[in-house]
């Protein structure tokens, strides 16, 4: 940890397997919206969890941190387990009137190879991390900061923006919102998304015959 604090009281769970990179970056490739639609246009976050990065997409692997509400402990000892190709998935109960994560988190993430950070929860310096090109979503912004005294658990699946995530699921997020995939089902998911991209291809062309018969 890069903060000076008794971290005891922070659950580690045993590492989990996460998916190859291949698999990552097939994956995204293509827009929740998409990948929503063939999976029955389930799993997908709240609305309320907004991108607050403009312009950033956001793919990863989940590693998901329960912080006590306005508490951000977990945060900084979960950074310790981040691989490259993490995404933070923090639950913070939906707290926002003390924001979790800001702009030294950001710093950590983008040295550990983290690629997005998703909140149930606030943040704060979003100007800051707008300039450092991480991802960031969460359900807004509040100058207060947080408590560093726990509890809280690393590895241990989430509830976020109404979702179960899972250590190893896949989130792929963009200005849309966020779909979650089970590790399980990443590949028949990937599989299917050929198709529905086809079969959107193939009604804009009708459209477009039609417009110019
Ligand atoms: O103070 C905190 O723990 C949150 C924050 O602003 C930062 O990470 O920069
Ligand atoms: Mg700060």
């Amino acid at each position: 940890m890069y903060i000076n604090a008794p971290a005891e009281n922070i659950t580690v769970y045993p590492e989990w397997p996460r998916p190859s990179r291949d698999l990552l970056q097939s994956l995204a490739a293509y827009p929740p919206a998409l990948i929503g639609d063939v999976r029955k246009r389930m799993d997908m976050m709240s609305a309320d969890i907004r991108c607050l990065t403009p312009g950033t997409r956001l793919a990863g692997s989940v590693l998901p941190i329960q912080v006590w509400e306005g508490d951000n402990l977990a945060i900084h000892r979960g950074l310790d387990e981040a691989k490259p190709g993490d995404v933070l998935v923090i639950s913070g109960n939906g707290a926002t009137n003390r924001s979790v994560f800001g702009g030294i988190l950001a710093e950590i993430c983008l040295h550990k190879g983290v690629t997005g950070v998703i909140i149930d929860g606030a943040v704060r310096d979003i100007e800051e991390m707008n300039d450092m090109g991480l991802a960031v979503f969460a359900r807004g912004t509040v100058p207060a900061g947080p408590s560093k005294n726990g509890p809280g658990y690393v590895g241990k699946p989430v509830a976020c923006g109404n979702v179960v995530c899972n250590p190893g699921d896949v989130v792929i997020g963009d200005a849309d919102g966020i779909v979650v995939i089970p590790q399980a089902e990443l590949i028949e998911t990937l599989q299917a998304l050929p198709g529905q991209e086809d079969s959107e291809r193939s009604i804009r062309t009708r459209i477009k015959e039609a417009v110019a018969s």
